[in-house]
């Protein structure tokens, strides 16, 4: 836990651009668990592919054999054929296990990571997430996840087995001739050198195209997220702006990276051909040969073997970009894992009653300024409790923090007089039930989208809050009823019908307090009474907290709260707060005009 803490301020992006080394120390953390299955697998690539040489090792030997003037034992040639195919036997064995190994790694890793990656999710606080939207997350989910398997089940042990065959090889023809090993291992560096130049600024291209492709994506998702506002009012042109942007800047990228790299990259695949060290290893073979110095013997293992080792090269630069992006990518779960969670106290306490209070409250959602300041009110036990007052007076806030959507920044909530900061999550989230104006539906069947107020609740409970939420009659006329699978968007219910099975969900989950946008406004009458029915079952008895925008819901609340520009304003009945003529009895008179 402690050395998660120091890890933070290392990879945080929020606090500047993670550096190389930052990214590999978070990839490093992230393998930690899978070390022995990433190391594993890495070394039987390595010994897997040192032994794969063995069959063109032995093709030479063989060559070099017969070509040079001593006589040939039988002996001799079968060791060498039995060599070759033990090597090529054990290559198969060794790089099944490698890749068992580095696929058992990424599926272990792989699922440690979502899993902890969806707890921190539901640790975060909401204003997080409005920060960062769902595009950078969906990536991080997606993207990331994905380069990081790349990564581990394929990149690291393609690249460790390339730079093996290359160092084997080399080594294999340094014994046979050093003269012509040299030249081999001048026009790799030659190969290696044009590579580089190639690709002198691929990290900072590849991290510029890396970003892009997180915004495309990023923005790609938001459009669809979007897509109801896009239909309605046709501003696609206004809400692809930002993907169309972010299109623009990976082609830029690409295109400037192309336009720099174009003669090396030219120069660097001419250089990496099989058939430029071909043609360099026979003209300096032949020439060599003709003057003594070179026996044809030695000439041969440099056509068999050597000629071969270019093709390492494409796989180890694959690799190493691979590595490259793996870092990027662990660099960016990591941001996510070390995210600040909502805090909990060391000692939680457990309230013995439900009043909510709010005790000299101010909180900002910036440091500039408060959108709530100074809110003081005493919400009994049982009663309900309204918010009311303009657009933007900080109705919603209020209602946001006593889940601990946000934290207070002065003053504090209690419940049963308990501050709220030293109640478990679980406890705290599971006294109260919200009811909040954007109703979100899961992908799942109707039964499971209110059971997941309350995962024990039997069959019979379902249905008893499907009808005190008015909502059951219409469920039944659902293609399969109960089991009718609903989409997040097009679930084939109304709003109010929609509205009405997040009620039924708070109605089973039967929590103490309820917290509650009343968002009606948009119904029609008959769905508007039902809507009122179904609250009307959900409150009784308990605690509610009601952001009210139509004052006739609320003329029989226990206390109205009047907020304006993040302050109280007037507190009272309906009837107290008329006699009171002042900004309620202002608002209820303009919404007697409507
Ligand atoms: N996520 C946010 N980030 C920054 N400022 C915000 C955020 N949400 C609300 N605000 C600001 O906080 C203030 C209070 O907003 P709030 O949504 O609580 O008002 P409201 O009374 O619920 O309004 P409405 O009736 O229109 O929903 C406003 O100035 C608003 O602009």
């Amino acid at each position: 836990m402690q050395q998660r803490e120091n890890n933070k301020s290392e990879t945080s992006t929020s606090k500047g651009k993670p550096t190389e080394l930052m990214q590999a120390k978070a990839l490093n953390r992230l393998l930690w668990p899978v070390r022995k299955y990433v190391i594993g697998g890495c070394l039987l690539a390595l010994v897997g592919s040192a032994v794969g040489l063995a069959p063109y090792i032995a093709i030479a030997e063989i060559a070099r054999m017969i070509y040079s003037l001593e006589e040939v034992s039988r002996q001799s040639i079968w060791s060498w054929v039995a060599v070759g195919i033990c090597g090529a036997t054990l290559r198969l064995v060794f790089l099944f296990f490698s890749s068992q190994l580095g696929h058992t790694a990424d599926a272990e890793i792989l699922y440690n990571i979502r899993v902890r990656l969806v707890q921190r999710l539901g640790a975060i606080p909401l204003g997080w997430f409005r920060q960062n939207g769902s595009g950078a997350i969906k990536k991080v989910m997606t993207t990331d996840l994905e380069e990081m398997h790349q990564l581990i089940a394929h990149a690291l042990r393609e690249m460790i087995g390339a730079l093996t065959v290359v160092l084997v090889g080399v080594s294999y023809l340094w014994t046979v001739n050093s003269l012509m090993t040299l030249l081999s291992i001048s026009v790799l560096s030659v190969m290696y050198i044009s590579f580089k130049i190639a690709m002198r600024s691929a990290t900072t291209h590849m991290n510029r195209l890396l970003v892009a492709e997180g915004k495309i994506s990023a923005s790609a998702v938001e459009y669809a997220d979007g897509i109801t506002v896009v239909k309605t009012f046709g501003v696609g042109g206004r809400l692809l702006a930002r993907f169309d942007a972010a299109i623009k800047e990976y082609a830029k990228a690409m295109q400037v990276w192309v336009s720099e790299t174009k003669y090396s990259s030219a120069i660097a695949r001419l250089f990496a051909s099989e058939a430029t060290l071909l043609g360099v290893i026979v003209i300096a073979g032949i020439l060599l040969i003709n003057r003594g110095i070179l026996p044809v013997a030695e000439f041969l293992p440099f056509l068999i073997v050597g000629i071969g080792l270019p093709t390492s090269l494409v796989p180890a630069v694959h690799g190493s970009q691979g590595l490259r992006k793996g870092r990027l990518s662990a660099s960016n779960i990591e941001n996510i894992l070390t995210q600040d969670i909502i805090p909990e106290g060391n000692y939680p306490k457990d309230p013995e009653e439900y009043a909510v209070a709010f005790h000299n409250v101010s909180f900002g959602y910036s440091n500039q300024q408060y959108a709530v300041q100074d809110i003081s009110f005493r919400c009994p036990q049982g009663t309900v409790t309204a918010l009311v007052g303009p657009s933007g007076s900080g109705k919603s806030t209020l209602a946001h923090l006593i889940p601990r959507f946000y934290d207070v920044g002065k003053g504090n909530i209690t419940i049963g007089g308990i501050d709220i900061r030293q109640m478990t999550s679980e406890k705290l989230l599971g006294s109260m039930s919200l009811v909040f104006q954007d109703v979100v539906l899961l992908r799942d069947t109707v039964r499971e989208n209110i059971r997941v107020a309350n995962p024990k609740a039997s069959e019979q409970d379902i249905i008893s809050a499907a009808k005190a939420a008015y909502i059951h009659e219409v469920i039944k006329r659902l293609p399969q009823g109960y089991d009718t699978v609903l989409g997040t968007a097009s679930s084939g219910l109304s709003g109010g019908e929609r509205q009405r099975l997040t009620i039924a969900r708070a109605i089973l989950s039967n929590a103490p307090i309820v917290v509650l946008d009343e968002a009606t406004a948009s119904l029609d009458p008959d769905n508007e009474i039902l809507v009122q029915l179904a609250l009307s079952s959900l409150v009784k008895n308990k605690t509610v907290i009601m952001i009210a925008h139509r004052l006739y819901t609320v003329t029989n609340a226990d206390q109205i709260i009047v907020l304006q520009t993040g302050k109280i304003v007037e507190h009272g009945t309906h009837q107290q707060l008329l006699n009171n003529r002042s900004l309620y009895f202002s608002m209820w008179q303009a919404q007697q005009i409507k």
